[in-house]
């Protein structure tokens, strides 16, 4: 990392407040965190301590009530909601504990289609698709469709839909959740394979701490503040 470099996403004294009825409860309470490309950050916290929270308004899913998050030093708060959607779309990827993956699609049909949502013609979505696939391998399930793979299967096709229109930021919401060892494993090498080979930042929230003890850096939500831990 040059000393100059800035990172790749940068949350800046977010704060973040659900309300229901006459409770409120500050989940997130002036959180900073920057990562940089090629690093992988593991955020562990208890259940309920805003990890999810933080990862939908790091991918702008959601907004923050106070604070700012800068993607490649782009202030995002007010941008437009087509603005925001763009640079979700082609700057960062998300995978979920439960993959999410459409049904009716093959494999490599369902990494296609956010390509093909930006534009990419089909032959070539199609191409990188197959390569994603492969290279995390499955190169003989590709026209499988998500019940006819198993969990961590599932879950590398959702990896490599997540990085399929090569997002400089990743984040994984306990990608490794559902999984058992041996299959979590797997998983995990597939994500560390992807985000050194492209330089991503990556976010991953976990709860399992052989994983977390081999990203980079590791932290955690306490009162709402982001903290590094050993
Ligand atoms: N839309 C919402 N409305 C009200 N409260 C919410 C909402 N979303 C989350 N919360 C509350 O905010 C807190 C943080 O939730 P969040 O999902 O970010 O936690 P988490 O650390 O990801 O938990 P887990 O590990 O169980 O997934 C929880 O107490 C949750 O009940």
């Amino acid at each position: 990392m040059a000393a100059t470099e800035s990172p790749v996403v940068f949350l800046h004294q977010i704060e973040r407040q659900y309300r229901q009825g006459d409770v409120t409860l500050d989940v997130l309470k002036g959180a900073e965190l920057a990562v940089w490309s090629g690093q992988m950050v593991a955020l562990i916290a208890p259940s309920g301590a805003g990890k999810s929270t933080l990862l939908h308004i790091a991918g702008l899913l959601e907004h923050q009530d106070a604070g700012e998050v800068y993607i490649d030093d782009v202030p995002t708060s007010n941008l437009s909601d087509t603005e925001r959607t763009r640079i979700r779309r082609n700057e960062i990827g998300f995978v979920y504990q439960a993959h999410h993956l459409l049904g009716e699609f093959t494999a490599v049909e369902n990494v296609m289609l956010p390509q093909m949502i930006r534009g990419l013609p089909k032959h070539e979505a199609q191409e990188r698709g197959a390569e994603l696939l492969s290279y995390l391998g499955l190169k003989d399930r590709l026209t499988h469709r998500p019940a006819e793979l198993s969990g961590g299967e599932q879950q590398r096709v959702a990896i490599a839909r997540a990085v399929a229109n090569a997002p400089r930021l990743l984040l994984a919401d306990e990608p490794t959740g559902n999984l058992d060892p041996k299959t979590s494993e797997h998983v995990f090498r597939a994500l560390t394979q992807l985000v050194r080979a492209s330089r991503l930042a990556a976010v991953i929230a976990t709860h399992n701490l052989d994983i977390a003890a081999r990203m980079d850096r590791r932290v955690t939500l306490k009162d709402g503040r982001i903290l590094e831990v050993e």
